[in-house]
């Protein structure tokens, strides 16, 4: 990856992305998430491997990062495999002060949030544009397909909009690595994280929603400044 063809929010993510892989110590396992903020981790946890001969094993939570592990020539093992996570570094969508999230722009955040919660710490790695002052949604929702009019007509009546996400290159819908379809919840107003969080994950069919409100105590965010990485914990 050359830093000339970077625009400056792809040169934040990089920033943010290469600070977490020094978080990565010999012989751990590393969950290893989603988008295009951790890629830049991989890349450079792909020299480190090179370099120092560093080992781990990592586990993925997409295809898209199974298959870029696999160019870049990091260990993958299933999540059977793996007897403990140390660290899982992974991207954002939304950050908000109490460090909550809000992710599944990729949805990917299914595999994400069995990552988050199985491992011994969570970096979040992104750029400034990701920072805000309170999580506005929208809100991405797995759901099985079975569930779809049950689902939309429960939120409906939650008082926000859930909008069906299509495919690009794709007709109808956007179909995750897990089969399932994805919402996108619209609120009407301002909600509490936790609360909302909840309530969706509670509505039968849902798999779950993309606001990780639990997690903020492991939680270290890595933000790409342009003077530096800023690293934020609680
Ligand atoms: O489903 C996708 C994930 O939650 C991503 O980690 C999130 O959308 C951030 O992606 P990016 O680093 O590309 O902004």
């Amino acid at each position: 990856m050359s830093n000339i063809e970077l625009s400056p929010q792809e040169k934040a993510k990089q920033r943010a992305g290469f600070k977490a892989a020094e978080y990565v110590k010999d012989g751990m396992t590393i969950g290893l998430g989603t988008g295009s903020t951790v890629a830049f981790t991989m890349a450079r946890l792909k020299e480190r491997i090179r370099d120092e001969s560093l080992t781990i094993r990592g586990v993925p939570t997409s295809i898209q990062t199974l298959i870029r592990a696999g160019e870049l020539g990091i260990p993958i093992i299933g999540l059977e495999q793996a007897e403990k996570i140390n660290l899982t570094i992974d991207g954002a969508d939304q950050i908000d002060p109490q460090l909550r999230l809000i992710k599944g722009r990729g949805a990917a955040h299914v595999r994400e949030r069995i990552l988050a919660d199985i491992s011994d710490r969570l970096i979040i790695v992104a750029d400034p544009t990701k920072l805000c002052t309170e999580l506005t949604g929208p809100v991405p929702i797995e759901i099985i397909p079975f569930a779809l009019s049950h689902v939309q007509n429960v939120l409906i009546k939650m008082g926000g909009n859930p909008v069906l996400r299509d495919g690009v290159k794709k007709d109808g819908p956007v179909i995750s690595d897990n089969g399932n379809i994805i919402l996108d919840y619209h609120p009407a107003q301002k909600y509490n994280p936790m609360d909302l969080e909840t309530a969706i994950n509670m509505i039968p069919g849902v798999v779950c929603c993309g606001i990780f409100a639990e997690f903020s105590e492991k939680t270290t965010v890595i933000i790409g400044e342009e003077e530096g990485p800023r690293v934020i914990s609680l």
